[in-house]
């Protein structure tokens, strides 16, 4: 599988196919074209300096008479670990603080009005050791440990909203550890925190030795710039999931994520985009970047041999829209930041086109479903 040498699909792609061929195939592939964003030079000056990619594009909805543009900008940030794993833990969060100051900066340069960073953002991706300490230091209190007192300070300053994926320490309930995403108001104050819903036991993704499912439901947090609601990872591939946040009125989905190449790159392109198009919503997928290595050897119960790395994290970033359209992917190698404009008002008319949200029958699933799950069901199989 390749890692750090190949840096993507679309580059692949632009470097291989002839014009009409790509053209052709960037239709189907992508859905229709989103502009390119003419970001300020001064943005992209800051980014190259700072080792970072940085890409903007925007999709656009149809002119309404009753109703204004819903233009709102949304920043997803997808980056590696700057330190070894092996790192003192205070240090690693601080030298992840000042990496994600640095890319918001860029984000407030280019107008972003909501930013999102990847899950677990503070740590590196410890879960695959099963091991204890020290990464459950890594843990803080969603509304007011120093990650969430670093966030409002970017929120307020920046006046953006931030989305902020931790691990959680509930220190009101037992002192337990939670996949948190806190929201962040752009007036600096916690607007309230979501949870995972649906823990990976794949892989090396042994996170169920350290946190338990989300208790939250599926909270839609209405900010100045839209309604929007956070699916974090492995949530994307439970289309039930993003149903509810729909249903609960998200505009946008955010979906940070933390997974590698062997697992899931297929899968990646596919899930958030089906997601915005099944749900007439934007989704935002985020994975982070690079590789992990972690002191002690871990096994991973298929037979190989004790290793110390997690394998690639492949970045790949993008936004989906609902009309299928999406912006391309960031690089799978490198730091970066992606800048999309959206229209809102796409939301309601995909709906409007499409009517999934009419011709969904959620009453006959809930009534089928609330069978299905009864120890008594028998699967309705017709027999001859
Ligand atoms: N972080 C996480 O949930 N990863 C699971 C693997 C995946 O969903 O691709």
């Amino acid at each position: 599988m390749a890692g750090s040498h190949w840096e993507s699909v679309e580059q692949c792609l632009e470097k291989h196919l002839p014009a009409a061929d790509l053209r052709e195939v960037k239709r189907i592939l992508y859905g229709k074209e989103t502009r390119k964003l003419d970001l300020p030079s001064r943005a992209c000056q800051t980014a190259l300096e700072g080792e970072f990619e940085l890409q903007g594009y925007a999709f656009e909805a149809a002119v309404e008479q009753l109703r204004h543009p819903r233009i709102v900008r949304v920043g997803l940030v997808q980056n590696r670990t700057p330190l070894p794993a092996d790192t003192p833990v205070a240090k690693q969060v601080s030298a992840l603080h000042s990496r994600i100051e640095a890319i918001a900066e860029v984000a407030a340069m280019c107008g972003v009005n909501i930013i999102c960073f990847q899950e677990a953002w503070t740590m590196p991706f410890a879960f695959c050791t099963r091991e204890k300490l020290p990464w459950t230091e890594f843990a803080e209190s969603a509304d007011d440990g120093p990650t969430t007192r670093f966030c409002q300070k970017l929120a307020k300053k920046h006046d953006m909203v931030v989305v902020s994926p931790i691990l959680e320490r509930d220190g009101e309930h037992g002192d337990i550890l939670w996949n948190t995403a806190v929201v962040v108001s752009n007036s600096g104050a916690v607007l309230g925190k979501t949870r995972k819903n649906h823990i990976p036991r794949v892989g090396d993704f042994n996170e169920s030795t350290y946190y338990m499912e989300g208790n939250l439901g599926h909270p839609v947090f209405q900010t100045q710039f839209g309604r929007i609601a956070v699916n974090i990872c492995y949530g994307r591939h439970h289309p039930l999931n993003w149903l509810m946040y729909s249903l609960n009125g998200a505009e946008i989905i955010f979906n940070p994520s933390a997974t590698i190449g062997v697992l899931s790159e297929s899968l990646w392109p596919i899930e958030a985009r089906n997601a915005a198009i099944a749900n007439h919503c934007f989704t935002c997928a985020i994975n982070r970047v690079g590789e992990e290595h972690f002191p002690n050897e871990f096994t991973s119960g298929d037979g190989k041999k004790a290793h110390r790395d997690f394998g690639y994290f492949y970045g790949s970033s993008y936004v989906s829209a609902p009309d299928s359209s999406r912006t391309p992917g960031l690089s799978r190698c490198r730091d970066g930041l992606l800048v999309a404009e959206l229209d809102l008002n796409l939301c309601r008319q995909v709906n409007d086109v499409w009517n999934f949200k009419m011709t969904g029958r959620y009453e006959m699933y809930a009534r089928e479903l609330a069978e299905a799950v009864k120890p008594s069901y028998r699967p309705n199989i017709v027999k001859e």
